[in-house]
């Protein structure tokens, strides 16, 4: 795995400026995204996050237009046809996307976004936008992701082992990113990845 501090400084003076403030944070299933991105907006709730579309099914817990816009197959497939994704991903089975107008929106009015996305849309995302700055979350272990994972208890063993399958070809693409993050601590990878986006730490 790999050092979070100089792998961090990797990113040089590249980030988000006060014209171009997009983020994406990327990483295997399980690794923490949501949880550091929770930590991010508690703290600095002006940093905007897409609310993707996904053909998931809902989680308990989870609201319609809140963790994501869920809809159905037919429904995700004309929002391809009518160009309304900035990206889109097959991931374990089901699609996730970003609605473009909201991102676009967001960053005319100069408001910090942050995307949290696979590594397919990552890749997108850095074609359409290679401004955008590309954060990558890992785990400390291998042992750790399928822990983190498991312990949660959203999905079954059959996507669990999907999702780890996913995650071994996830890891190997770290260095793509302008930065990454071992997420050990969520305080730690807080801090670091605030700094990254040029906030105050807190
Ligand atoms: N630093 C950490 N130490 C211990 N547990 C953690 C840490 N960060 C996150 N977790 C736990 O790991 C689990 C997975 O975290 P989370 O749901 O945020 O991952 P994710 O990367 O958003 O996953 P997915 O991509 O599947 O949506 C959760 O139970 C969370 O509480
Ligand atoms: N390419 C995209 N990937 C997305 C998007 N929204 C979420 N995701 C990623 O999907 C997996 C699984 O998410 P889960 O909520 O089912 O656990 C995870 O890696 C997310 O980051 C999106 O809009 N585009």
């Amino acid at each position: 795995m790999s050092n979070d501090s100089a792998s961090a400084s990797a990113a040089g003076g590249r980030g988000p400026g006060p014209a171009q403030r997009l983020a994406v944070l990327s990483g295997p299933s399980g690794v923490g995204k949501s949880t550091v991105v929770r930590e991010i907006r508690a703290r600095h709730p002006e940093v905007w996050l897409s609310v993707s579309v996904t053909t998931r099914p809902p989680r308990p817990g989870e609201t319609d237009g809140v963790e994501y816009r869920f809809t159905d197959d037919a429904g995700f497939d004309s929002m391809i046809a009518r160009g309304e994704l900035l990206e889109w991903a097959r991931f374990a089975g089901n699609r996730y996307g970003t609605p473009r107008a909201p991102v676009e929106e967001r960053l005319r009015s100069g408001q910090p976004v942050l995307l949290e996305i696979d590594l397919q849309g990552a890749r997108q995302v850095r074609e359409t936008m290679p401004e955008a700055l590309q954060v990558f979350l890992a785990p400390p272990s291998w042992d750790e992701l399928v822990r983190r994972l498991t312990g949660r208890g959203t999905e079954p063993p059959e996507v669990i082992q999907r999702r780890l399958d996913t995650a071994g070809v996830e890891l190997t693409a770290e260095k793509e990113f302008d930065a990454t993050l071992v997420n050990t601590s969520v305080d730690e990878v807080r801090e670091r990845l605030l700094a990254l986006l040029g906030l105050d730490g807190g």
